[in-house]
């Protein structure tokens, strides 16, 4: 049997221009265990996701303030929404913005923490996301202001227990900081191969391919060592 699987989003199941890459759509629908979609995006994203691979909507978002599981029903908060609702106005306030236009999709269905736009100032929003007790990840794709026990392993403990498995039963696969404490949490962990260098270092392995031909590697990896 295979291992229950958490798999991130950007750089991990895309292609280098953010697209999913169509290539991860039969491996995960036909995974044998759970699969659990991990990522720094807000809610709706990994939902819908889930919703057009075909799966049972098991989803880590907001890199673990938010964690829903199809069969229990309801949305568990690991994150609070105090903390970053304050860096974002005291950014505002000293004049910068968060980058993503009028309508933001990225924040509009944020619930717990705030993602800002590279492109944007880094070392203000370090030093107040600091005053206010928060901090400051960098996934390569955004700049995430979140509380420092808040990640995708808190997140996966939620999710796991929800699911009835044990942390340490799952296999991971991820390409950034963000990903970090959840390689470290789980049983077997893979980095692909355009990940950032903590990313590299947690994980247990790195793939040879990059983004989604590293995700399948490792797929495949997982069940040689399966059978
Ligand atoms: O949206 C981001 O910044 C990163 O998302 P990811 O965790 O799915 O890679
Ligand atoms: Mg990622």
């Amino acid at each position: 049997m295979v291992p229950p699987l958490a798999a991130d989003i950007d750089g991990t199941l895309t292609r280098p221009d953010k697209s999913i890459d169509p290539r991860v759509f039969d491996p995960i629908r036909k995974w044998e265990a759970p699969v659990v979609i991990a990522t720094g995006k807000s809610f709706p994203y990994p939902v819908g996701l889930c919703e057009f691979f075909g799966i049972p909507l098991n989803v880590i978002a907001e890199n673990g303030g938010a964690v829903y599981v199809e069969s229990v029903d309801e949305v568990l908060y690991n994150g609070d929404p105090e903390g970053s609702r304050a860096v974002e106005r005291a950014y505002l306030d000293a004049g910068y913005e968060l980058g993503w236009g009028a309508v933001d999709p990225v924040n509009r269905w944020r619930e717990t923490e705030l993602a800002v736009a590279r492109d944007q100032p880094l070392e203000p929003l370090v030093e107040i996301a600091d005053e206010h007790g928060m901090v400051v990840v960098d996934t390569g794709y955004a700049y995430h202001v979140k509380a420092p026990d808040v990640d995708k392993a808190s997140g996966l403990e939620t999710a796991a227990a929800a699911l009835g498995y044990d942390p340490e039963a799952f296999v991971a696969v991820g390409d950034s900081e963000n990903d970090a404490e959840l390689f470290e949490l789980v049983g077997r962990s893979f980095a692909v191969e355009n990940a950032d260098e903590t990313a590299k270092r947690t994980a247990d392995g790195v793939t040879e391919g990059a983004f989604a031909d590293g995700f399948l590697q490792a797929l495949d990896r997982v069940r040689e060592s399966d059978t």
